[in-house]
């Protein structure tokens, strides 16, 4: 007898209503919001739309990786060793904070807006002061799965349908875009131990078996059923949505804004390197961006 291969489900749908974040800046909160905490190793998506007045100045960051991908518009980065450029719609940024950045990320002036997704991906211990790094694609240099006509799969990182990225993930991570054309079927393999979730930007997919419906700007939190597969589907709408998943850090947690450590001595000596400019902080003496 042949055994259907079961599908992960969808144990939470959440909806993100825009708030305000940073300068000026919208964002609707996916992962992260009070709903949707302890998803590690995820620490928060954020649903970005900013317009040429507002923007994220002159910031810190220690302990995490963000990863920055652009659905509309550009938007400039610069941080304090002088790396800066500019993303434009599909591209990636994927920045290893480590042992610390201190950066600034403000739409180019002459857009209307910059719209697309922050992830904040945390790091295990051995990792958590590493150098910094960062790992920048051009949209036309992020690897497409096209399992079938009107399935286009962007891997951001991990693996889709044997097409792999090139982003080097120091926690295991999986971050695909789909762009679903009406009336298609599409399964995704996922590590079973993964946490996983889709999040929704335009239309409309049935997720599982039973085909939970998903919706624009919604959360859907995958289920931990030992299912190698999640199965997606669309009807009458196409759907664009992106999925990700990570290996579970499994180690304690403790965040103060843009600071993420294991403990709460080491966030006190963060704060201490940050204000004394020690210890991967020593650039951000007396440093301004230029773009802010
Ligand atoms: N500590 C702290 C506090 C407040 C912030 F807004 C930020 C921050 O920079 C961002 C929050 N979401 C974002 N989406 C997109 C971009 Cl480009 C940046 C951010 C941050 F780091
Ligand atoms: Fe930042």
């Amino acid at each position: 007898s042949t055994v259907a291969s079961l599908s992960r489900s969808i144990t939470k749908s959440i909806l993100s209503k825009e708030q305000s974040e940073g300068v000026g800046a919208r964002v609707r909160r996916s992962i992260g919001r009070p709903e949707l905490r302890n998803h590690d190793p995820f620490l928060m998506l954020d649903e970005f739309s900013v317009d040429k007045n507002g923007g994220f100045p002159d910031h810190p960051h220690r302990g995490f990786e963000t990863v920055t991908y652009m659905l509309e518009g550009q938007f400039q980065h610069e941080d304090f060793a002088g790396h800066k450029g500019t993303i434009g719609p599909g591209d990636l940024q994927w920045m290893t904070a480590g042992r610390g950045i201190v950066h600034s990320e403000m739409p180019v002036k002459s857009q209307t807006r910059a719209h697309g997704l922050q992830l904040w991906i945390n790091l295990p211990k051995e990792h958590k002061m590493c150098e910094p790094q960062y790992q920048e694609l051009l949209d036309g240099q992020i690897p497409r799965a096209t399992p079938e006509e009107g399935v286009v799969i962007k891997v951001i990182a991990g693996e889709s349908h044997g097409v792999k990225s090139q982003v080097y993930t120091r926690t295991p991570t999986m971050y695909l875009d789909f762009k679903v054309d009406k009336n298609k079927t599409v399964t995704q393999t996922i590590p079973s131990t993964y946490t996983g979730f889709i999040y929704m930007l335009k239309g409309t997919a049935f997720i599982g078996d039973k085909e939970f419906e998903g919706k624009a700007h919604h959360t859907l939190t995958l289920s931990e059923n030992g299912a190698t597969t999640v199965k997606i589907q669309t009807k009458d709408e196409d759907a664009h949505f992106v999925l990700i998943a990570g290996e579970p850090l499994k180690e304690p947690i403790v965040q103060h804004g843009p600071f993420v450590m294991n403990s709460s001595e080491e966030i006190y000596d963060t704060f201490v390197d940050y204000q004394n400019n020690k210890n991967g902080f020593e650039r951000a003496r007396n440093w301004r961006s230029t773009i802010a």
